[in-house]
């Protein structure tokens, strides 16, 4: 069951078309990765999805009752607030005890409710993020770039609890990352955005991906091009193109 569609989705900003006519869509409890470069439109993609930014044309379109759960890219608060990680969960809407711990344990984290937010580590600071999404028990958990800051160990071990957070609840994941050598083998489906989708496709291993590099770079010694690679158009800036094709 499709839990959520993009219909010729367009965003203007600015002046600018960040977003040419994307077309996607998120079943039931899978995992899809957005990728794309440096501003490619895949914030603005997830901020349209969860109805933050209007779409200048076309549709996004959510199942009925679609509960959406939302880990943003970066959040401040700043140091001086005082917050704690229980009043910090209850916005906007209070809980009970009960459901707070759980959703802290189900972020892998202990019970810290009563610390502040400016005194977790970032680790930790991503989890309480994540246990606040967790509080609606979402049907679909969006997660943009969650890992920023943290470690290579730090951040696979996010990836690994998000896994098992799909597991027991459920839902699906949409998630924007960086990081393809920790989420690739965990994506049932990647797509690649630059203002538009330049291709989609199952996270296998192909260690030549000429396509990917070309438009990623050659840097990455291979572990971002981890994933069947389907072009069917031609990219203008493209200066391997024929090489890839
Ligand atoms: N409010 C805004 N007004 C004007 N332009 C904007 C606005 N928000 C984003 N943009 C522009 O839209 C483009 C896409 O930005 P976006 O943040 O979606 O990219 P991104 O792929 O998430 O980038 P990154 O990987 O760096 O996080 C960028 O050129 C950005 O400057």
């Amino acid at each position: 069951m499709r839990l959520i569609k993009t219909k010729d989705l367009c965003v203007r900003l600015g002046g600018d078309m960040v977003l040419q006519s994307v077309n996607l869509f998120v079943e039931r409890g899978e995992i899809v990765t957005i990728v794309g470069p440096n501003g490619s439109g895949k914030s603005t993609l997830l901020r349209a999805i969860i109805g933050a930014l209007a779409p200048t044309s076309g549709a996004v379109i959510r199942a009925p009752g679609l509960r959406i759960g939302y880990v943003p890219q970066k959040l401040h608060i700043d140091p001086t607030l005082p917050l704690t990680v229980t009043r910090f969960l209850g916005l906007p809407r209070r809980h009970p005890a009960g459901a707070l711990r759980a959703a802290l344990e189900q972020a892998g984290l202990p019970d810290l409710r009563d610390h502040q937010m400016a005194d977790l580590s970032g680790g930790q600071f991503q989890r309480v993020l994540l246990a606040r999404a967790l509080m609606e028990k979402p049907d679909l958990l969006i997660l943009d770039e969650a890992t920023q800051g943290l470690d290579q160990p730090g951040s696979a071990a996010f990836y690994r609890r998000i896994e098992e957070v799909r597991q027991s609840l459920g839902c699906a994941v949409l998630m924007v990352s960086h990081e393809l050598h920790v989420v690739m083998s965990a994506s049932d489906r990647v797509i690649c955005l630059n203002g538009h989708i330049c291709c989609e496709g199952r996270p296998e291993v192909v260690a030549q991906a000429e396509e990917y590099r070309a438009i990623f770079g050659r840097g990455t010694q291979g572990a971002l091009a981890l994933y069947r690679h389907e072009h069917n158009h031609y990219h203008d800036h493209d200066p391997t193109h024929e090489a890839a094709e």
